[in-house]
């Protein structure tokens, strides 16, 4: 893999508490999901990467920009689509208007280029017809791709996406998995998520975080590959399990270390996402 995006000790505390714990990594083209719980530190991650807030330490280049000097800061901002967890919409906006201003920030100057550029992305992500729309009269997944039209503008070496997939429901959410690959293509995507169908689906790679530091980082079939073997069906919860829970068929889907003569089950990256997280919270007790 060529690595487009590198970075090495990130490390940001706020008050006593390390939202980025010496977090080193390495991207490249394509779209890599960022799994893992609430306060991890993903959200922090992105924004440190996006340059919307500074590391205590450590250091990190995006294409071969190095934002540690005001220049190279520039150079970055100039490389990266952003998609925050929450955009700030003006609802009063229209679809147009909105992806215009943020065209205009990233100094696009020449009036015409910039409104065939703007016309492209909303194009792009099946808005064209809305475009005249206010924002407040458009839907939640319409919203979604505003957002990520916005963050198209200027065709981006290097897109962050915050939980874009959030609130919308199965059919939305596929579509939007479509325009993410689309947008994987040529270009390095780093995509923030609780979905793990998300990252089964779409990602080449996944880093899990817990606690403000990388505890995986691999291929989808690398995580779900950690749950081989530690899957099992029984028809009682099982004691000695890890993890388990009833399913559907009234049977019991559990993880961990199975019994002898278990009905083993085949892994889900799901079921591998959860062993990870469990064996980070057995090593932080040990
Ligand atoms: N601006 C801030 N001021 C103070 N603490 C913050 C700030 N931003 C984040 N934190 C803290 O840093 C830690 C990491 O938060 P962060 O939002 O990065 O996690 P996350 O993995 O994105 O969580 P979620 O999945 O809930 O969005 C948390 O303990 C959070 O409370």
């Amino acid at each position: 893999m060529i690595s487009t995006v590198t970075a090495s000790g990130l490390s940001l505390r706020y008050g006593g508490t390390p939202a980025l714990d010496g977090v080193s990594l390495r991207l490249g083209e394509g779209v890599t999901g960022l799994l893992g719980p609430n306060e991890a530190g993903k959200t922090t991650l992105l924004r440190v990467l996006a340059t919307a807030v500074p590391a205590d330490r450590g250091a990190f280049t995006v294409l071969g920009h190095d934002p540690a000097t005001s220049a190279g800061r520039q150079e970055v901002r100039r490389a990266l689509g952003y998609l925050p967890q929450t955009p700030g919409f003006h609802p009063d906006f229209t679809a147009f208007a909105f992806v215009d201003y943020v065209a205009i920030l990233k100094e696009l100057t020449d009036r015409a280029a910039r409104h065939r550029e703007v016309r492209r992305v909303l194009d792009a992500v099946d808005l064209g017809d809305v475009r005249g729309r206010r924002i407040k009269r458009l839907s939640g997944g319409m919203r979604q791709r505003v957002a990520l039209a916005a963050a198209l503008i200027g065709d981006p070496g290097f897109l962050v996406l915050d939980e874009p997939t959030v609130g919308l429901d199965p059919e939305q959410r596929m579509r939007f998995r479509e325009l993410i690959a689309q947008a994987g293509e040529g270009r390095t995507v780093l995509l923030s998520t609780h979905q793990t169908e998300d990252v089964a689906l779409l990602c080449r790679r996944v880093i899990v975080m817990v606690a403000g530091r990388i505890r995986f980082e691999g291929t989808p079939a690398e995580l779900t590959d950690r749950a081989a073997g530690r899957v099992w069906s029984s028809t009682e919860r099982d004691p000695g399990a890890r993890a388990g829970w009833r399913t559907g068929t009234g049977s019991f889907r559990n993880l961990g270390d199975p019994p002898a003569g278990a009905a083993l089950l085949e892994p889900s990256l799901e079921d591998g996402y959860l062993l990870t997280l469990d064996d980070a919270d057995a090593e932080v007790a040990a």
